[in-house]
């Protein structure tokens, strides 16, 4: 008996390391190495489908896991795939969420895959897409000029200058729009007291005149100081992500909000949909394909939202271009997208993996690949270079918080912090 070639022979896990500049958060700032995992599923046939992972080695370890788990399946059944990967990991993982992360990584490349067997794009997977191309937001960040000198290594520079303060803000939005061309714009709060972020907004509205603004500072305050905030910026921003805590802590301040809220950190698992809707606790959901099960569901969930009128916007974290153009394929075929995506590929592109010239973030859009599966190639000398400085480095997770302690040894992490 023949196998059949669209049978998964391989998954291939790599992990990397590239680099990341000094972005401050409410948890502290982003070490100079930040962490992902490139996946490449080899069928029998030779077919190589892309998938990219956050990293750090518990999310590795899973999808080593996962690696053992797929061989043998075939690479349209990615239902059973994603099945067999959650039973394989029930046991240590409790948590749908969790498990989440590693089933839609391996999802992502068998539709890069599935694409490349058929001569289509993902987004034709996903029932074709609805637009051309996807708009972007510019995420800005509070951030130093350079990661400080440490324990023996130099200071390390980027091509951002510092920005601490409302002019600083406002200066990297010029620079985001002069590179990318973004139209709508989100801050990166948290770090600052409450004024401080609210008068650049405020400043941003000024520079921006009638461009969408967001406020995210990852559950940094109280519901009192969020309801405050709410107050301040109503008028001024499209929405409020993430002011505070908890399904009930966010409820609390819907109720008294002007401002719609928004979230990818009370609702990350379909568990949390029911309560979120009977509490009316956000208005606007960020999906993210990374945990909410791949592309396919990312779909079912924009129709989920479309019918309890969530609006919809997309999350992101610190990623390279195989995510980027998972997150441009799904958002190119969901009708429901009201907002611009978050994307960090600014701060990050210049150390990608894929050979550039498919993904273009310009106009702030990425023209949707039309070239079969994701549409974009893997530079391999890249990732080997990648995947060494992972190995030299030592970095195994994301640690905000202990790094900023190396540099601030008083910082204390604390959440609410306002
Ligand atoms: O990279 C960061 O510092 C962000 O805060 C990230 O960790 C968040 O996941 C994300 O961007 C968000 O919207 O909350
Ligand atoms: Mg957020």
């Amino acid at each position: 008996m023949t196998t059949p070639a669209t049978r998964i022979r391989e998954l291939v896990v790599t992990p990397i390391a590239f680099s990341d500049p000094p972005l401050l958060n409410s948890g502290g700032v982003h070490e100079p190495l930040a962490l992902r995992v490139i996946l490449r599923l080899v069928l029998e046939d030779g077919t190589v489908g892309l998938g990219e992972s956050p990293g750090g080695v518990t999310r590795l370890e899973r999808l080593m896991v996962a690696a053992k788990t797929v061989v043998g399946m075939d690479v349209f059944d990615t239902t059973a795939v994603a099945a067999a990967i959650d039973a394989a990991l029930l046991p240590g993982v409790p948590s749908s969420h969790e498990r989440g992360w590693t089933t839609s990584a391996v999802e992502v490349a068998c539709l890069d895959a599935q694409g490349k067997l058929l001569g289509r794009p993902v987004s034709d997977l996903l029932g074709g897409r609805v637009r051309d191309s996807v708009p972007f937001a510019a995420y800005l960040f509070y951030k130093w000029a350079e990661h400080p000198a440490l324990d023996g290594r130099p200071a390390i520079g980027d091509d951002w200058p510092e920005a601490l303060d409302p002019a600083g803000i406002v200066e990297q939005a010029r620079l985001m729009q002069q590179r990318y061309g973004f139209t709508s714009f989100k801050l990166k709060g948290g770090v600052f007291p409450p004024d401080e972020e609210i008068a650049a907004i405020r400043a941003l509205a000024e520079a921006f005149p009638g461009r969408p603004l967001r406020l995210d500072p990852n559950t940094a305050w109280t519901v009192e100081t969020s309801t405050y905030v709410a107050r301040q910026l109503d008028g001024v921003l499209e929405y409020l992500e993430d002011p505070t805590a908890t399904i009930e802590g966010m409820a609390s301040v819907a109720r008294d909000s002007p401002l719609p809220l928004a979230t990818n950190m009370c609702v990350i698992a379909w568990e949390h949909l029911g309560p979120a809707v009977e509490q009316n606790a956000i208005q606007v959901l960020l999906t993210d394909h990374h945990y909410w099960g791949g592309l396919r569901r990312t779909r079912e969930l924009a129709a989920v939202c479309e019918a309890f009128g969530i609006a919809l916007s997309m999350h992101s974290n610190s990623h390279l271009g195989i995510s980027l153009a998972a997150m441009t394929h799904v958002a190119a075929a969901i009708p429901n997208l009201d907002h611009s995506c978050d994307t960090h590929y600014p701060w990050n592109s210049a150390d990608d993996v894929i050979v550039p010239g498919v993904l273009e973030l310009a106009d702030g859009e990425v023209k949707v690949p039309t070239g079969p599966g994701l549409g974009v190639e893997l530079d391999t000398d890249a990732l080997d270079r990648l995947h060494r400085r992972y190995l030299d480095s030592g970095v195994r997770r994301r640690d905000d918080t202990g790094y900023m302690r190396r540099i601030q040894p008083d910082y204390e992490l604390r959440l609410p912090r306002w």
